[in-house]
């Protein structure tokens, strides 16, 4: 088995030319995705990847084979590497090392100094936009410091290189594009899939979150300007999960877009044509797919981000018997809801089963978190999925999801067709079903109408609402209107952030129920335990463990999730009950199973902080 840690130490042996026997084998492990090549011996084992990659190895003379080379970065070279520019914090010492002298002003600043400095200029943009951009230019610019400022400043910063921010980001992608980040794959590398994904510098990859940028947050079909999304994800799989920079693979795959905006837009960065779709769009996914495994290996996690319902379904399902994949969107959104749902038990009263639960989008995330919710009351009433599944009603477009509509219902609505008179509003709705949880999926902003939230205030004492749209602009409520509409009683939890609300002299705190509290966590458990596949048991593990780090003191503020600050802690207690999950369910590869999870989870996480360099 080998720990994250132990993977990047080989690699930064590797870079940095320690040669000798030790250099051959470490290379073919490096490129065979990280996995030792004891693992790799058997062609196929568990571990995955082809062996001898570039067929150095076994060529004949005849053969063509790849030139590869490891060498150290030094000078100027060594400033471009973001993954190891230090700037101004080079010292007297590395500098004379690596041939850096005159190439730097003589100021020497330590890693604090440099992120106090960078705090500053941020706070100095009124723009989030433009904070947004300083981000990624940092990002490409000196990675760890971008790490250390993130992780240190974690509240503060999500909302720049995550929602709301990264939303606007993609609409603008094209005119705000300076550096390519992640690998972009369209139509025109098909058949090429496999070639494309070796073009990519890092052998050792351990998460690929993918979009085909058909749904962006709430903001529609972004198309190849979705990029955005899997590198924000991806950057903070690192900050808040711990999973190191190198081994996160942002990929865009480009069918095309229907946007029209975007297909006249002289920036636009995709290929102009509508989307493939049907067999062309199955074939391009397909390959794909084959080539992840083929070039990672099994263990290699895939994390399917905002695409369309009917793709993201599809996906999932067929993905899930043969990959180690999750979407985020169906099954993310899932988990940190219902760890909502679990902890607020604690302000509301009762059980699970004793509420009820009504959703206004009926798509990924709605369907997504109803089945979770009738699962985890499933396992703890002993009752059958099929009646605990009536605890649970949705609206959609055409108004509540009923019997009589079963034959026009997408596949993945018909578990949700109760027995019921068909009603339009969403209001008229909530006045029949009578819920205790509102919950907002539908990507649609205002939705949650005065009238709406003040019915549901007479039917509750504490009405619990979660606005789950992303991003801001598309929130079926602010903060400030649940709280006014319900005279401060509701509990209120929102998709992207609000700011906390003064409310007849008390502080009420909304919390921020984004997926960004599960899948960094639940990523790192998953490779920790070397998982191959993703079981519902999982999810319901990340519930629990988020829910049980809800502290006394956050819900005397009302609170129903912990604050980002402590989210490293809470990513490795995520992490460790995902790991046993999997240890459980026989699921894991990494073996034998580390004694103490949380720990073990701990070591594997990177630190951003600068190393010294010999
Ligand atoms: O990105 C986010 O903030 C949450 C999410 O997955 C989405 O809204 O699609
Ligand atoms: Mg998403």
């Amino acid at each position: 088995m080998m720990s994250l840690s132990r993977h990047n130490f080989l690699k930064r042996l590797v870079r940095e030319q320690k040669v000798g026997a030790l250099m051959g084998s470490l290379l073919k492990e490096i490129r065979n995705g990280g996995h030792s090549v004891a693992d790799t011996e058997s062609k196929a084992g568990l571990g995955g990847g082809v062996e001898d990659v570039y067929g150095e190895d076994c060529a004949t003379e005849d053969q063509v084979l790849t030139p590869w080379t490891a060498s150290v970065a030094s000078g100027y070279t060594l400033l471009r590497d973001p993954h190891y520019n230090k700037g101004l914090a080079f010292t007297e010492k590395e500098r004379d090392a690596h041939y850096l002298r005159g190439l730097l002003p003589p100021a020497i600043l330590t890693q604090e100094l440099q992120e106090k400095k960078l705090v500053q200029n941020l706070r100095q943009y009124e723009v989030p936009l433009h904070r947004y951009i300083a981000m990624m230019d940092l990002q490409e610019r000196n990675e760890g410091l971008f790490y250390k400022l993130l992780i240190d400043n974690v509240e503060e910063l999500l909302p720049v290189v995550y929602t709301p921010t990264v939303g606007e980001a993609c609409q603008k992608y094209g005119s705000i594009f300076r550096h390519p980040q992640g690998l972009y794959i369209s139509l025109r590398e098909k058949g090429k899939i496999l070639e494309v994904l070796k073009n990519w510098p890092e052998r050792g990859i351990q998460v690929i979150v993918v979009t085909d940028g058909e749904r962006i947050l709430g903001l529609g079909d972004l198309g190849c300007q979705g990029m955005g999304i899997p590198v924000g994800k991806l950057s903070l799989y690192t900050a808040l999960g711990g999973v190191p920079p190198s081994a996160c693979l942002p990929i865009t795959i480009d069918v095309g877009t229907n946007n029209e905006k975007l297909l006249n837009d002289e920036f636009y960065i995709g290929i102009k044509q509508k989307r493939a779709t049907g067999q062309e769009y199955a074939e391009l996914l397909e390959e794909f797919m084959t080539a992840v495994k083929q070039n990672y290996g099994e263990k290699v996690l895939v994390q399917f981000e905002d695409f369309a319902n009917h793709n993201a379904f599809e996906l999932l399902s067929k993905y899930s018997k043969t990959h180690l994949v999750f979407n985020d969107d169906i099954q993310g959104t899932a988990s940190v809801v219902l760890a909502g749902l679990i902890s607020s038990l604690k302000l509301l009263g009762g059980q699970l089963a004793d509420h009820t639960f009504l959703f206004l989008g009926a798509g990924e995330a709605g369907t997504g978190i109803a089945e979770l919710i009738a699962l985890e009351i499933s396992k703890k009433t002993n009752a059958p999925l099929e009646e605990t599944r009536k605890k649970v009603w949705l609206v959609d477009s055409k108004g509540l999801i009923v019997k009589s509509r079963i034959g026009s219902l997408q596949h993945f609505k018909k578990p949700w067709a109760h027995d019921h008179e068909p009603i339009k509003e969403l209001v008229d709705a909530v006045k029949a079903i009578k819920p205790t949880v509102l919950i907002g999926t539908s990507g649609v902003g205002k939705t949650f109408t005065r009238e709406v939230v003040e019915t549901m205030a007479s039917l509750n004492e504490k009405p619990l609402i979660l606005a789950l749209s992303n991003p801001t602009s598309q929130s079926e409520c602010t903060a400030e209107e649940a709280y006014a509409w319900t005279k401060g009683r509701a509990i209120f939890a929102s998709g992207s952030p609000f700011d906390p609300v003064e409310y007849e002299k008390k502080l009420l705190v909304p919390g921020q129920a984004n997926n960004a509290y599960i899948f960094p966590g639940f990523g790192l458990g998953l490779i920790m335990a070397g998982a191959i596949r993703v079981h519902d048991d999982m999810l319901l593990a990340a519930s629990e463990a988020l829910a049980a780090q809800v502290t006394q003191e956050n819900y005397d503020k009302g609170m129903i999730y912990p604050p980002f600050t402590n989210i490293r802690k809470i990513s490795a207690n995520i992490a460790a009950k995902v790991a046993a999950k999997v240890y459980e369910l026989g699921l894991a590869s990494n073996l034998p199973r580390p004694k103490y999870l949380v720990k073990y989870a701990e070591s594997c996480m990177y630190s951003p902080l600068y190393r010294s360099y010999r």
